[in-house]
């Protein structure tokens, strides 16, 4: 099961990390942070003026694909998400099957003014510290991975540090644990993350049950127009792709494709 892997992955260097720098070392940091969270909600939320909010996600390799971009410069396909309209950053942070890095975050803040996602195995409420820290303006919550009072009590947190979660969903138990959880956004990822198998059908089944206030994203398996356009008319407001961009050579244009401009 890849997904206990990680996690089980992710909590041995955790507590490595606990060790090394511990939170009260980490919070200290905080008062002179110069990265205070921005606000996610009106970026993502679908507009008349501004359809389809993308979220361009910035990965070097994932379990199922193996590495996907040799050439990976984050800061340079940052900017040119910047050129390409994207509305807000994932940054993969999983530095063993991702080959994320959490440095990533502050390089890439520094330069781009688009909300970023510290998009991670979170299970504890150091990594929320640890995302704040970095330079997150929002995180991801994976919904499987954590149990309801987990779950509950992660996302209260990461709103009293000021910043907003993604709480991504893959079944209808999923969505009962994010609507009892409180969460404000909505991500349904088509993949399922222990299988790999893709249901692009999966927004269309879940969406009519999600109440009209809270904002939804489409995750994974988006590669054209079309998709985004009949995910949008079934309701999502935005659209988290990673590997499509990854394997473009002009990644500015590819998102403007995306979104339906003419390039
Ligand atoms: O993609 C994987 O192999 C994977 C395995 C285990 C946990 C998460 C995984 N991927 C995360 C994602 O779902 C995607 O990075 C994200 O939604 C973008 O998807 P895509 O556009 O298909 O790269």
């Amino acid at each position: 099961m890849i997904l206990d892997e990680i996690i089980a992955r992710t909590k041995v260097d955790l507590e490595r990390k606990k060790k090394e720098f511990p939170l009260e070392w980490l919070g200290r940091s905080l008062a002179y942070n110069p990265f205070p969270p921005r606000d996610v909600h009106k970026v993502l939320k679908s507009t008349k003026e501004n359809p389809y909010r993308i979220i361009a996600e910035i990965k070097k390799a994932s379990p199922s694909k193996g590495v996907i971009r040799e050439d990976f410069d984050p800061l340079t396909i940052a900017k040119a998400y910047e050129e390409g309209g994207a509305d807000a950053l994932s940054i993969l942070t999983e530095p063993h099957y991702f080959k994320g890095d959490i440095e990533y975050l502050t390089q890439i803040r520094r330069y781009v003014p688009m909300p970023l996602l510290r998009k991670d195995f979170i299970i504890d409420k150091y990594q929320l510290v640890e995302a704040l820290v970095y330079g997150a303006d929002f995180v991801l919550l994976i919904a499987k991975a954590l149990t309801r009072k987990q779950l509950k009590e992660l996302l209260e947190y990461t709103w009293h540090l000021g910043m907003e979660a993604l709480v991504e969903i893959h079944d209808k138990k999923d969505l009962i644990k994010a609507i009892f959880a409180g969460a404000n956004i909505i991500g349904i990822n088509h993949r399922n993350l222990e299988t790999f198998e893709m249901d692009m059908s999966l927004s269309e089944r879940l969406i009519p049950l999600i109440p009209n206030s809270k904002i939804i994203v489409a995750e994974s398996g988006i590669y054209e127009h079309e998709q985004v356009k009949h995910l949008h008319d079934v309701g999502a407001d935005a659209f988290l792709v990673g590997e499509h961009f990854m394997r473009q050579d002009d990644i500015a244009s590819a998102l403007k494709k995306l979104k339906g401009e003419t390039v």
